[in-house]
């Protein structure tokens, strides 16, 4: 038996999302919490004959918590998305949202895996993280912030300059480091298959592959208009992710190959090692990590890095200390009486 939960379940990715998730046969109970429209959510994918029992939760009655309630495993896609022109750093506001589902999970199902997908997530997992340490219950190999539709894209897009687009799924790119602009660090040295020659060591082919990985989100908001960003391609990443989790913890199947996820480093949590490689004190970082029964098993190394590569990771650093600064002292406004 395996409890999903969505926060944010009628929202632009939470319904994709919501769906993959309903069709995937490990999940037997599945509840969708919104502060609007989840019941209608609910009711409409509840007629797919899947085994997951679905059903839908407002906020009344303390509905979080009735959501949540035993849950294995939570997926937050909940809070405001970019418009053109925002940076994700300007979706701070979504870390009361954070902060408050973090306390709901901490009293209804402090032992679920949590995937953070909302944005900016270089600050709101730090925002989970500290709401569940002052309850009392943070557990370092249970908290992700989900950075995999960057590996996503790092496939599609290196697919794409190397000519065979239909190819995308055979090309792993590490990218570590954060979730937003120059704190996205796509490590192509390491790629497998290996990019040739003739557009690794081609500074403008490599450094513009770079920099769409790194924007990839842009392109989607750019392309929305004012309508949002990433969902589908976001959801379809979210639920990839949440089965990767889902099946180390209850499938049988450890994974294959690390996964990537923007993680706590702390020395409980055994991520000392990649800040030394990172030369900096961050608490937070996306690497590759090896997952097991209860989470994260083992933080692995980032591993030999070359020149391009040192040079991106100086920037991304510089731009996630503050971001995980102020994540980390987010102080949520007391309740209104
Ligand atoms: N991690 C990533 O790679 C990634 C990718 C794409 C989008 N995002 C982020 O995901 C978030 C959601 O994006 P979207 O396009 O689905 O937005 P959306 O506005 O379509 O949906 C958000 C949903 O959250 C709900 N919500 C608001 N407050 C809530 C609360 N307190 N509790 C529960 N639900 C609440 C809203 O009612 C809405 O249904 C944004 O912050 C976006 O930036 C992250
Ligand atoms: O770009 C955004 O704001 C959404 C998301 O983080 C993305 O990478 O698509």
């Amino acid at each position: 038996m395996v409890k999903a939960v969505v926060c944010g379940a009628a929202g632009g990715i939470g319904q994709p999302l919501s769906l993959l998730l309903k069709l995937n046969p490990l999940i037997t109970e599945l509840s969708l919490y919104d502060v609007v429209n989840a019941l209608g959510v609910a009711a409409d994918l509840s007629h797919i004959a899947t085994p997951a029992q679905v059903t839908g939760f407002l906020p009344p009655d303390n509905g979080a918590e009735r959501a949540l309630k035993g849950a294995d495993i939570v997926v937050i896609p909940a809070g405001v998305p970019r418009k053109p022109g925002m940076t994700r750093d300007d979706l701070f506001v979504n870390a009361g949202i954070c902060a408050t589902l973090a306390s709901a999970i901490a009293n209804a199902c402090p032992k679920a895996f949590i995937l953070v997908i909302s944005n900016p997530v270089n600050s709101t997992v730090p925002v989970f993280a500290e709401t569940l340490k002052k309850a009392g219950v943070f557990d370092p190999k249970r908290l992700f912030g989900v950075t995999h539709l960057d590996i996503v894209r790092a496939s599609t897009f290196l697919a794409t300059v190397l000519g065979k687009p239909q190819d995308a799924p055979k090309y792993k790119v590490p990218v570590v480091g954060g979730h937003s602009g120059v704190t996205i660090l796509p490590l192509l040295s390491q790629a497998e298959p290996k990019i040739p020659s003739d557009v690794l060591g081609d500074k403008a082919k490599r450094d513009a592959l770079v920099n769409r990985i790194q924007f990839g989100g842009d392109e989607v908001v750019k392309a929305k208009d004012g309508a949002g960003s990433a969902t589908l391609s976001m959801a379809q990443a979210g639920a990839e992710f949440a089965e990767f989790v889902l099946q180390a913890a209850f499938g049988g199947k450890k994974s294959q190959r690390p996964v990537q996820a923007y993680v706590y480093l702390g020395a409980e949590a055994g991520g000392e090692a990649v800040k030394k490689e990172i030369g900096a004190d961050l608490d937070y970082f996306s690497v590759n990590v090896e997952l097991g029964p209860n989470g994260i098993e083992k933080i692995l190394p980032i591993g030999q890095i070359d020149a391009a590569e040192k040079e991106l990771l100086g920037a991304a650093v510089k731009e996630l200390g503050p971001s995980i600064e102020k994540g980390a002292t987010f102080q949520p406004a007391p309740p209104k009486l």
